[in-house]
């Protein structure tokens, strides 16, 4: 289990303001499911993302995984970002194996587990390409497979294909139920779509503007449905598929008022 207790973020601007990015999230993330988080842009989904991941300290608030406190990042945690992080000069093989060669595994098992790892991805003839041989949704998809190279815990992906194209987009999003479905990770998953969140989400939690807190959370199953029917039309055809994209909406549009009190930096 992810635990996020009461996770605030203050950041010190560069004009001397104090932006207080995420206040007191609280959020669970159990094994097998997958937890969106929606909001308009600044409204610290990033931020939280960010400190699961251990790239950033919260001000307050804690974060465990297993009841293991999260500070720094590790390999028990996969991120892939919405533009690729891929080396542009190793083979695809070698990028997926990253994490790996760091954790001192050698060349021959890397080799093994990259392989497979982009079978899981369709990509197993691309194992020797580079990345600019690559479309933007394979390239994703190496991400995809490097995030979970070292079998983390739990993945975490920041809008990873808000530079898509919608038909790549919605390509990615089916792999990824598949890739869910097959390896039973946990995911965390940030978007501004809320079609999207509510396709792949088994959780949407929904924030608000800064500073960033959650405002509601939805347990849904469309995605489960998806898993067992590989009926896209089906479900977002749905009445109830449409009355949460409307009760969504008006979540995410209504207007908070800003909050940017100058506030002590805690650390
Ligand atoms: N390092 C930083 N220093 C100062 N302010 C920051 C920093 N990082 C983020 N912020 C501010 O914190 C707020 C939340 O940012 P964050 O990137 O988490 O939002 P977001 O919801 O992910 O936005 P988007 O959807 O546009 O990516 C924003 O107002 C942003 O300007």
């Amino acid at each position: 289990m992810l635990q996020v207790r009461n996770a605030s973020v203050f950041f010190s601007a560069r004009d001397g303001r104090v932006v207080h990015a995420l206040d007191r999230a609280s959020l669970d993330i159990d094994a097998n499911s997958i937890v969106v988080a929606l909001g308009a842009s600044g409204c610290g989904k990033s931020t939280l993302l960010n400190a699961i991941a251990g790239f950033l300290p919260l001000s307050e608030g804690s974060i465990t995984l297993d009841g293991q406190p999260v500070g720094s990042p590790g390999a028990d945690r996969g991120v892939v970002f919405q533009k690729d992080t891929l080396l542009p000069w190793s083979s695809v093989a070698d990028n997926v194996a990253l994490g790996l060669r760091f954790a001192g595994v050698p060349a021959r098992e890397r080799r093994e587990r990259a392989e497979e790892l982009l079978g899981l991805v369709g990509l197993e003839s691309f194992a020797d390409a580079f990345p600019h041989e690559l479309s933007g949704g394979m390239r994703q998809r190496v991400g995809i497979a490097r995030a979970l190279a070292t079998d983390p815990k739990i993945l975490l992906m920041d809008e990873p294909f808000g530079a898509l194209d919608s038909l790549t987009r919605e390509q990615m999003q089916e792999l990824l139920i598949d890739v869910w479905a097959r390896t039973g990770k946990r995911i965390f998953f940030i978007t501004h779509s809320i079609e999207e969140a509510l396709f792949l989400g088994t959780t949407v939690v929904v924030m608000s503007p800064r500073p960033g807190r959650i405002v509601a959370r939805f347990d849904l199953d469309f995605v489960r449905r998806f898993a067992a029917e590989r009926d896209v039309r089906a479900i977002l055809s749905a009445p109830e598929f449409a009355e949460l994209y409307d009760e969504i909406r008006s979540l995410v549009h209504r207007p908070h008022a800003e909050t940017d009190t100058p506030r002590k930096v805690l650390q």
